[in-house]
């Protein structure tokens, strides 16, 4: 295991060094409202051990033992009056290595017993914060008996968001120095803490300023007792309802935890600060610890925490990478539809401070969109600490709504999100290449449509992309980037850029129909209204995938989205309304099995939570409280009926199985047509747009998991059983993978021979 230091920026010690005749100046921090204020006070140091970076990677045994080295001969020192612990150009610590965590090595290694020597010390010990203080760096800070904080340090205990809790002493110290309130939301959430707002009278200097401060000779009076100074020593502060509190906290925090393990650990841990002494409460951390760490939740997490910055370094199979393309600045952008996609990307660009320009077709669907734009706008700047001052909506220059397309024409950037209609698009794009300048990017917000036939309708089609939002585009993560025949790495690389600045991921695909995540969906969806027909209901199906951690079942989030999306999207492709050819069978298209049930609720006029009725009843129109409906259950036994289809009881393991397994099978095509460039990229996708549970790791992670081999087994079961539906044909390269004896995820890619993107 090493401790992190691997950008120039997040440097720690590698050497202590030992100078003397020091003065130092001290903050104190507290918590208030999540936000950090700091103190200054005097304080006298005449011994600095400064941590200086002159290794990279800096191995964690060699960095514990030099810190336990430099304590001893500090201590034993009578020249030295007080030890000053900080990183180097102006960064404390982002923590450990976390990919050390996987290594069988790490285990055994224990940053605790020296936290607790640092605050053992008999001289005073001062953690001088700069930049980041995360993981155990902030829990070294906890040790020390004071702790000195820039105004713009960063500090939080992010261990619950890699499966984990802070195990080196951390949820029995801070509890006892900011209280059980502040420190449970911190440990449960992992969330890091901003100085925003400099106290009055608050210097703000970076370290080589403290270093000047020392020399100035600000003095602490001598002999200032360090008892008070140890966490350890203090009593966790009381609440007069206790118990009331952590019973309410735990139910907060079960109810956010989807099935991951780690916040309600790390609630337990700190609950022991509050039951018992603080050596007992370590000894607790240290159980919950290990139970976490084994847990295979915690792998999976740390997976996707690499997987999500992996992504960032897109490449395409004809060679273009984020190495070599350089994206270009957008001042302005333009979005044209708003619908509900289209105000969430502009709610979102906004927020990002980019000027946007929003256009509507005519007065009457401007205004509606106006309107609901700025409602977005005024919920998010509530949310925000600056407020609506810091978005100035109001102002023109920063959002202007208009009917004319002649406005768009010195825009950077423009978003087409109107209704996914090809013969609209294409008349849209077409427009844009004539209006826009010759610079500008012209991107489409399709889910499913081909990018190459858009980009047919203009003159730059290099400059053409899809950036696919999910709803509420303001509030979800992930944007889907398509690059198609033409697009220039340009043009994927300002793509990326914009995901960046409106704080979002980017993940590259190529061109195909639904592009990576729909079409993963599509098997997953067909599977859950098969299992329908087979004898299931909506409200069982929902509860399997929900159980396994999904934030919404397929129909639940087929009520909310709407079903009529789907149905109008089935009409366009011919599979069902009046272009249907007639005679075709009820239950199949183009040889294969169909199912009618959504196209037959849509013809009943339940298209879900916006009609009240749909998969579930609703408390009326536009209800969100779903209710298993018997009108649905007769239904579908009046189905089944019509059909001659035997009902028959599903058990959980095969909803889902059939659902989890085809939608990961279609992955394993994907990866091989070359659409997507590696199974992480799916896997972001997934956690990031479609509530997959991160904990999981994402689909294909969960089928490393699982074992190939038997995904592989229970697909060849399900398609013998109906060999009428291609989802559950196993991809051929999930067979090939199996051949080749179940090799890493990370290798998977390397059984593939050449990548071939079918653009
Ligand atoms: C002087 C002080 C002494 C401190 C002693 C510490 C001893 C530690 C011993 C035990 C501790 C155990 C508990 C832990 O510490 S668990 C780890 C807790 N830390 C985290 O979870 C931090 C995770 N990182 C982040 O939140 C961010 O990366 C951040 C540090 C905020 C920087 O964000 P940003 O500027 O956006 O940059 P990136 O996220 O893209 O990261 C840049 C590259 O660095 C890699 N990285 C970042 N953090 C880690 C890490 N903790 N371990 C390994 N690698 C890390 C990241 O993958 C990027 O890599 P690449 O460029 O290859 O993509």
């Amino acid at each position: 295991m090493s401790i992190h230091t691997h950008t120039h920026i997040y440097k720690l010690a590698s050497k202590l060094h030992v100078q003397s005749g020091y003065t130092v100046i001290f903050f104190k921090y507290l918590i208030c409202k999540n936000t950090i204020y700091t103190f200054i006070v005097p304080f006298l140091i005449s011994m600095l051990i400064l941590c200086q970076p002159h290794l990279l990677l800096v191995s964690v045994e060699i960095f514990l033992q030099a810190l336990e080295d430099g304590l001893k001969r500090a201590d034993a020192d009578p020249s030295v009056k007080a030890v000053m612990i900080c990183g180097e150009n102006g960064k404390f610590s982002a923590g450990a290595d976390i990919k050390g965590f996987s290594s069988p090595k790490r285990r055994g290694i224990a940053l605790g017993p020296i936290v607790s020597l640092i605050e053992r010390s008999e001289k005073p010990v001062v953690a001088a914060i700069e930049g980041v203080a995360l993981g155990g760096g902030l829990e070294v800070a906890l040790g020390c008996h004071y702790r000195i904080a820039h105004v713009k340090a960063r500090m939080g205990l992010p261990e619950v968001t890699i499966g984990l809790l802070p195990g080196a002493e951390g949820t029995q110290r801070l509890p006892r120095l900011v209280g059980v309130p502040a420190a449970l939301d911190m440990i449960t959430t992992g969330k890091v803490l901003c100085l925003v707002i400099p106290p009055k009278g608050v210097k703000i200097c970076s370290l080589p300023d403290v270093d000047a401060l020392f020399c100035n000779s600000i003095f602490l009076p001598p002999g200032q007792p360090l008892g008070p100074r140890r966490l350890s020593l203090k009593p966790v502060p009381k609440l007069p309802n206790m118990e009331a509190f952590l019973s309410e906290a735990l139910v907060k925090v079960k109810k956010q935890a989807h099935g991951c393990l780690a916040p309600e650990l790390c609630f337990q841990a700190v609950k022991a600060a509050t039951e018992q002494p603080f050596a007992d409460g370590v000894r607790r951390e240290q159980e919950l610890f290990n139970v976490l760490l084994t847990s295979g939740q915690a792998q999976a997490l740390q997976y996707a925490f690499f997987a999500e910055r992996a992504v960032q370094k897109w490449t395409t199979p004809s060679g273009a990478s984020w190495k070599s393309a350089s994206p270009q600045p957008i001042h302005k952008a333009a979005v044209i539809g708003l619908g509900t996609m289209g105000r969430g990307i502009v709610t979102s660009l906004v927020k990002a401070k980019i000027p946007v320009v929003a256009l509507e077709q005519d007065l009457e669907y401007l205004n509606m969109g106006r309107k609901a734009v700025m409602f977005l706008l005024e919920r998010e700047a509530m949310k925000m600490e600056q407020g609506a001052q810091t978005l100035d909506f109001h102002n023109p220059a920063r959002l202007q709504f208009t009917v004319d397309f002649d406005v768009l024409r010195d825009v950077d950037l423009v978003i087409e999100a109107v209704f996914e209609n090809m013969a609209l698009k294409k008349e849209i794009f077409h427009k844009l290449s004539r209006i826009c300048k010759p610079g500008a990017f012209l991107c489409t917000n399709t889910s499913a449509l081909n990018i190459n036939e858009i980009a047919s309708a203009t003159s730059r089609p290099q400059q053409v992309i899809g950036t696919h939002f999910f709803s509420p585009a303001h509030v979800m993560k992930l944007l889907e980037i398509i690059y198609g025949h033409h697009t220039s790495p340009t043009t994927i690389a300002t793509a990326m850029q914009l995901a960046k600045v409106l704080k979002k991921v980017g993940v590259v695909v190529g061109n195909c129909f639904g592009f990576a995540g729909n079409r993963m969906m599509f098997p997953y969806a067909q599977q859950a209204v098969f299992l329908l027909e087979e004898g299931s209901r909506p409200e069982a199906v929902d509860q399997v995938i929900e159980d396994f951690g999904f934030r919404i079942g397929p129909f639940r989030m087929s009520d909310l989205a709407g079903l009529d999306v789907g149905w109008r999207s089935r009409k366009g492709q011919g599979l069902t309304g009046p272009s249907l050819p007639p005679g075709t069978p009820a239950r199949q298209r183009h040889g294969h099995r169909y199912s009618p049930l959504p196209d037959l609720l849509c013809e009943n006029g339940r298209f879900g939570q916006k009609t009240g009725k749909g998969w579930y009843q609703y408390e009326k129109a536009g209800g969100r409280t779903a209710k298993p409906d018997p009108w649905l259950h007769s239904f579908l036994s009046q189905y089944r009926d019509t059909h001659r289809i035997k009902t028959r009881f599903i058990d959980q393991e095969e909803i889902l199985e059939r659902c989890l397994f085809s939608l990961i099978n279609e992955g394993f095509d994907i990866l091989a047509e070359g659409i997507a460039s590696g199974p992480e990229h799916l896997d972001v996708i997934y956690i990031n747009g479609y509530g997959w549970p991160k904990h999981r790791g994402g689909p294909m992670f969960y089928a490393s998991t699982v074992g190939l081999s038997r995904i592989l087994a229970k697909l060849q079961k399900y398609s013998e059983a109906h060999p009428d539906v291609p989802g559950l044909q196993p991809s051929a390269f999930l067979k090939k993978l199996v051949a080749m004896g179940n090799p890493p995820l990370k290798e998977w890619m390397s059984y593939l021979s050449r990548p071939n993107n079918k653009l």
